[in-house]
């Protein structure tokens, strides 16, 4: 007690709070209290005074630090409160869902107490944190705080005052890209506005002009948090292809960097000035997954086996990892990663990632214990088959591996939204890799990239509705937090507990086993050091060079797909929001046409009026975009066009099976007699406009039987209810509604022919009978149109 009174004095500005805090320590008996040095006191005192500053800085009341003293009652006299906490001790599941005001309170118990030492370096962890919060477990019940008893070591938790992510599993974000010149020059148009109004509602919407750091503070950052109080936080790039997923995650330059960057500064940072004892040590690893086949970016492209033992757990085995020291040298092997990442040429990117690229940073103990893990997702884009330009086999195999995967993702974002018994994680790489970031302890944010093209309008549409599936999932937060089994950090380095209930090895689709031979092709990468490409092929390849000088030849060509910027109509785009009825209209002299002013928290797509274009002209939401991207600037637009076209006659003969004939439904007929032939071949320009938005309706149902086979949810009818065809529409959206179901059945009955699976053994197997038949039909309509076309 004099010891705690002499510091006093020395800090005499010190609060009556913390004076009356020390004095509950000290009386308590100090060996138990873990205080056994004058430097623990020290710590102790530090602590105190930083609890003045949080008084100070962040205007929390005196009354807000409420000290405890943690001698709860014993057993023989457990009330109805003990009986909670006994249940509740130890649960992760409450640490996770603490309410907002939690994190103005200081916990300090005897029990937390009892291993002091993990709060060395809290004054300097302080100084980077507004709020430390000390505790073992809690239960929080009509807004106040109860602590229980744990023999555990303390646990650390520290959070901004303002931080909206407490208690929230997953956050989902979306960005969108503006622009790029050759875009504005092909006639592309902004159609994407955030604006108010009740389209959806995400849990943040970034606006063009958010400078990445304020988007890694959004996104990234609160993982962070979550990696440092020991948790599995995953943060996701989605969209399509060309979106601007790798360019959120690795950024662009020194200026403009990305996620990684920002997020290695920051843990090294908070590692600096915690002093964390023990001592953590940073350990990462770096791998993709390209045509269901793992590949280690850090081991020169060596293959890896994701292996799921008896006890549910993944292995992946053989994944280097390496030890690095400071922020700098992550970064390094990080960008020797990506150069060794699989590349290729998409629909829209000529310099499209065609794998999902899986960073992983681990904090561990220096007796390898897990104190945290941290996943960076750059997934694949997502591209029709129909969208396409690549026709190749390889390709068109890869496009489809992509879309099996993410389906799969969905497929097990669906299944935890509808708290099915069984999640099947084990339906791709991807989703048996990542199954930790969807359950248990897990804190996860997705970043839903988009375009902000017209002709992009159906991906983005499609983005948004899986990034709103995934924002229902975290309303339902309690899914996250109990459907799987509480997530448990391996004390082995490559390890990933699963929470799934067989133990057999991944289902392999029909795909991914066609997949296999064909995807021994070449990947390019991104980065070209010293101008060699480095080895990138996955070892064992017998098409090495060869394939990969063609490949470099078709970055070369630079070539963009712009199948709406099609013929001579030239189309003008007015910024026309429509809200509740009114049309805004903005009179600008930009071709592009942007109101970026208008951005908040609800995204608008717009629909498209034609009007004559100005070619030329400069574009405001082109600005951010950097002057020489690779493959957008230097597009021609009639080459381009030509391109397309050929292109897309090229589909079509791709699209009809030979001597294949078929009977009209009969909804189909009365449409398809309308149009008079002479007239579909010389068609108008109404016609051709309604046959084009039609189109691009249809194309949210059938694109193809390969994206067919990935919609899982079916779209709704959003605009052209005016359109001729919204019978056929309807129907097809009722058809599609029934794949949907039969589809899901079909993955059920595929379940149920796996003895271990679940599905089987509660016999809930469904009947895909439909399936087929809906399918063929679906197939033919697709055609039809894609002809008139
Ligand atoms: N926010 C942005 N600001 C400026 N340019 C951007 C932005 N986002 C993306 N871009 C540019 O758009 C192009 C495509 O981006 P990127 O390669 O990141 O797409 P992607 O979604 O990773 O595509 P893929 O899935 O095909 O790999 C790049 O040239 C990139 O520089």
């Amino acid at each position: 007690a004099e010891l705690v009174f002499y510091y006093l004095k020395l800090f005499s500005s010190l609060s009556f709070t913390a004076f009356r805090f020390i004095l509950l320590g000290v009386s308590q008996d100090n060996p138990l209290l873990g205080i056994r040095s004058m430097e623990d006191w020290i710590q102790l005192f530090h602590l105190v005074n930083f609890d003045k500053n949080i008084n100070q800085n962040y205007g929390c009341d005196a009354q807000d630090f409420i000290p405890i003293n943690g001698k709860l009652s014993q057993n023989s006299h457990e009330t109805s409160d003990d009986k909670v906490r006994n249940k509740c001790r130890n649960s992760q599941e409450i640490t996770d869902t603490l309410p907002f005001n939690v994190c103005r309170r200081l916990i300090f118990t005897n029990e937390n107490l009892a291993n002091v030492r993990l709060l060395s370096g809290l004054s300097s962890l302080a100084l980077s944190s507004p709020v430390i919060y000390v505790s073992q477990s809690h239960d929080v019940e009509d807004g106040s705080m109860k602590v229980s008893r744990s023999n555990k070591p303390v646990q650390l938790f520290f959070s901004l005052c303002d931080r909206q992510t407490v208690g929230q599993q997953i956050t989902v974000c979306v960005r969108k890209r503006p622009l790029s010149h050759a875009e504005c020059k092909g006639g592309e148009v902004d159609v994407v506005t955030a604006t108010d109004g009740h389209f959806t509602d995400f849990s943040s919407i970034l606006p063009l002009k958010l400078s990445i750091k304020e988007v890694y503070q959004k996104t990234a950052y609160p993982l962070v948090q979550h990696m440092f109080r020991g948790g599995n936080a995953t943060c996701f790039a989605y969209g399509q292809t060309g979106a601007g997923k790798t360019y959120t995650m690795l950024g662009s330059s020194a200026v403009t960097p990305g996620l990684y960057t920002l997020a290695v500064q920051d843990i090294f940072a908070h590692l600096t000035t915690a002093h964390s004892y023990p001592p953590l040590l940073v350990y990462v690893s770096f791998f993709e997954i390209y045509c269901s086949q793992l590949y280690d970016l850090l081991d020169h492209r060596k293959r890896l086996f994701a292996r799921e033992d008896g006890q549910k757990v993944v292995h992946i085995s053989g994944l280097h990892e390496i030890r690095v020291d400071s922020a700098n040298s992550l970064l390094e092997v990080v960008s020797k990663g990506t150069a060794q990442r699989t590349q290729g040429v998409s629909g829209v990117n000529p310099l499209s990632s065609r794998s999902h690229a899986l960073l992983q940073i681990q904090l561990r103990e220096p007796n390898q214990h897990t104190a945290g893990r941290m996943w960076f997702v750059d997934l694949a884009g997502s591209e029709r088959a129909s969208d396409a330009k690549e026709r190749d086999k390889q390709r068109r195999m890869e496009g489809a591996e992509i879309n099996q995967s993410l389906l799969a993702l969905k497929e097990c974002i669906r299944s935890l939204d509808k708290k099915a018994s069984h999640t099947p994680f084990r339906q791709s790489r991807l989703t048996q890799v990542l199954k930790n970031s969807f359950v248990g302890d897990s804190m996860t944010c997705m970043i839903a990239n988009i375009s902000p093209g017209h002709s992009a309008t159906e991906h983005t549409l499609n983005t948004l509705r899986y990034a709103d599936r995934v924002k229902e999932l975290k309303r339902k937060g309690d899914v996250m937090g109990k459907k799987g089994r509480k997530t448990t950090f391996s004390h082995e380095p490559n390890l990933i507990h699963s929470s799934c209930s067989t133990a057999s090895t991944p289902v392999k689709t029909k795909l991914a086993k066609q997949s296999m031979p064909l995807c021994t092709n070449p990947p390019t990468t991104r980065f070209h050091p010293g101008g060699a490409p480095p080895h990138s092929t996955p070892k064992n390849n017998r098409c090495g060079e060869k394939a990969q000088a063609k490949e470099k030849q078709r970055v070369g060509n630079h070539r963009v797909r712009g199948w709406l910027g099609l013929g001579k109509i030239k189309h003008q785009y007015k910024s026309a929001v429509e809200e509740d009825g009114t049309t805004i209209k903005t009179k600008s002299t930009d071709k592009c046409l942007v109101r970026e002013n208008s951005i908040r928290p609800v995204l608008v797509i717009r629909q498209q009026k034609e009007e004559n274009q100005h070619v030329g002209e400069t574009c405001t939401s082109c600005a951010a975009f950097p002057k020489c991207e690779p493959g957008f600037h230097n597009r021609d637009k009639i080459e381009s066009h030509l391109w397309t076209t050929q292109g897309r006659k090229e589909e079509e003969i791709q699209w009809i099976p030979p001597g294949m004939q078929w009977e009209r439904s009969p909804e189909m007929s009365s449409v398809l007699k309308t149009p008079n032939e002479r007239d579909l071949q010389r068609p108008d320009d109404e016609k051709k406009m309604h046959l084009r938005r039609y189109h691009q309706q249809l194309q949210q149902f059938v694109p193809s039987s390969v994206q067919f086979l990935s919609t899982s949810t079916c779209p709704s009818i959003t605009f052209l209810t005016d359109s001729p065809y919204s019978s056929v529409l309807t129907q097809m959206q009722d058809d599609c509604e029934k794949i949907s179901d039969a589809h899901s059945a079909s993955v059920k009955h595929e379940a149920c022919t796996n003895p271990t699976g679940r599905d089987g053994v509660d016999g809930r197997c469904g009947s895909n009978q439909n399936w087929g038949e809906v399918l063929e039909r679906r197939n033919k309509e697709q055609y039809i149109f894609e002809r008139e076309i």
